[in-house]
């Protein structure tokens, strides 16, 4: 049974979460609705999550010993990762000595902080479909891994990077040495070793949210949500719409994909599982055991958005995934190089019809940094699509004064 106490008393259930961007944002005031104390923790201060949270912890979430001094001081119920770059061994740890649960489970945040051990499970324990891959720690490695076998085109990433961050396509060659060199500058965590990835040449791909959640039993049920379809631009999500049709074959092995990886990843909570599709070929490329930047499209779309599921499925609440309309996300990107930036055309984006802006007031802008999503929703895909993106379009940041 789910008790849930008042915020501030000592009958409280504390959540802490660990990465407070725009996505741990939304969790927090999903929990916030539910009377759950929040404690937001980031790596710079003012981050858009301790912006909405009762408590804000600036620390290194890399750093084991800082992670540990302020899970046992917070003592929260729950921790939520929300980013990958987080000390996992110590969550581990902590976990196995009882002191906290880890959300959806600790060795399902050590497993998919870096990309080794989610694709060795997914590839190797599991048997799911993933493209051809190998593990590099030096360029010699690399030319000698795609020479053996992954060949041309191929993706380079770092281990540990996400929202595409260091990665890059190899088409020949000639491009080897700068998709090496590229991939060390980005990753999240100094780490000298690659994925190296066979192109996948897909007609579309999806995110398929899955939830695990208790149901009257008590027991875990798996549910999904209708596919999220979406563009990415360099490794980084500038389009998502729900739904995004599929064959029901397609969408069987889809589902079967989901299912079994979020079951041996366990817990409770909300997965977002990424897939490529070719007519009915499935492909598993990865998952986040967290709401997905691609999900955010369901702010316009689900009666519960992928927040709401996440923050209920992890309380032990019901949930339910049913769509409610048609609809597309569009990012807003920061375009500039600067700190307290200013928007404007906020107005005119919400004058297209069935739109809605979020700006997560993240307190510094890179030309390339998130900084906001439209929203739309529509009677079909196509039109919310080019009507979210002209909604993004109005939203204009520029440098203040
Ligand atoms: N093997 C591949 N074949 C074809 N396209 C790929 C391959 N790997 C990645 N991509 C493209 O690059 C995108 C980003 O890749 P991936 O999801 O692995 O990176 P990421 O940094 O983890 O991104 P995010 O954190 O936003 O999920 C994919 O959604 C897909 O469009
Ligand atoms: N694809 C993962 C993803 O979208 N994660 C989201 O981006 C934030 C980091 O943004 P930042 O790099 O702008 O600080 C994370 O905190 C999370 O909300
Ligand atoms: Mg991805």
């Amino acid at each position: 049974m789910t008790t849930i106490g008042t915020p501030l008393s000592p009958s409280a259930t504390r959540v802490l979460l660990l990465g407070s961007g725009e996505l741990g944002k939304e969790v927090l005031i999903a929990l916030q609705r539910l009377g759950v104390e929040t404690i937001a923790v980031d790596r710079y201060e003012n981050a858009p999550g301790q912006q909405v949270a009762h408590h804000a912890r600036t620390i290194t979430m890399s750093d084991p010993a800082a992670l540990k001094a302020l899970i046992e001081a917070e003592k929260p119920m729950l921790v939520v990762p929300e980013i990958e770059a987080i000390a996992t061994p110590m969550l581990q740890e902590l976990e196995d000595a009882g002191v906290v649960r880890v959300i959806p489970t600790a060795r399902a945040a050590r497993l998919t902080m870096d990309r080794e051990g989610i694709r060795r499970l997914a590839a190797e324990s599991l048997s799911l479909p993933t493209s051809p891959y190998k593990f590099c720690d030096s360029l010699a490695e690399l030319q000698a891994a795609i020479d053996g076998g992954i060949g041309y085109p191929c993706v380079v990433k770092p281990v540990m990077s996400s929202s595409g961050k260091g990665q890059s396509k190899i088409d020949g060659p000639a491009d080897v040495q700068k998709a090496w060199d590229y991939a060390m500058a980005g990753g999240r965590v100094s780490h000298g070793r690659v994925i190296v990835e066979g192109f996948i040449d897909f007609d579309y791909e999806i995110t398929l949210l899955t939830v695990r959640s208790l149901g009257a039993d008590g027991q875990v049920q798996t549910s999904f949500c209708e596919p999220i379809g979406h563009l990415q631009v360099s490794g980084d999500y500038v389009e998502s719409w729900q739904p995004h049709p599929m064959s029901p074959l397609a969408l069987q092995k889809a589902q079967q994909i989901a299912q079994a990886v979020t079951a041996d990843l366990g817990g409770q909570g909300l997965f977002g599982v990424e897939l490529f599709v070719k007519g009915d070929e499935v492909w598993f490329s990865e998952v986040s055991p967290r709401p997905h930047d691609t999900g955010m499209v369901t702010m316009a779309t689900q009666w519960q958005n992928e927040f709401v599921l996440h923050a209920r499925a992890i309380l032990g609440l019901p949930v339910d995934t049913t769509l409610k309309s048609a609809g597309a996300s569009a990012v807003i990107y920061g375009g500039v190089d600067a700190k307290g930036i200013v928007f404007d055309g906020v107005a005119e984006a919400m004058r297209v019809p069935g739109a809605d802006v979020r700006l997560f007031g993240k307190p510094e802008s890179f030309v390339k940094r998130r900084m906001g999503v439209a929203l739309v929703h529509a009677k079909d895909v196509d039109t919310a699509r080019s009507r979210a993106r002209e909604a993004a379009a109005c939203v204009k940041p520029r440098v203040a004064g």
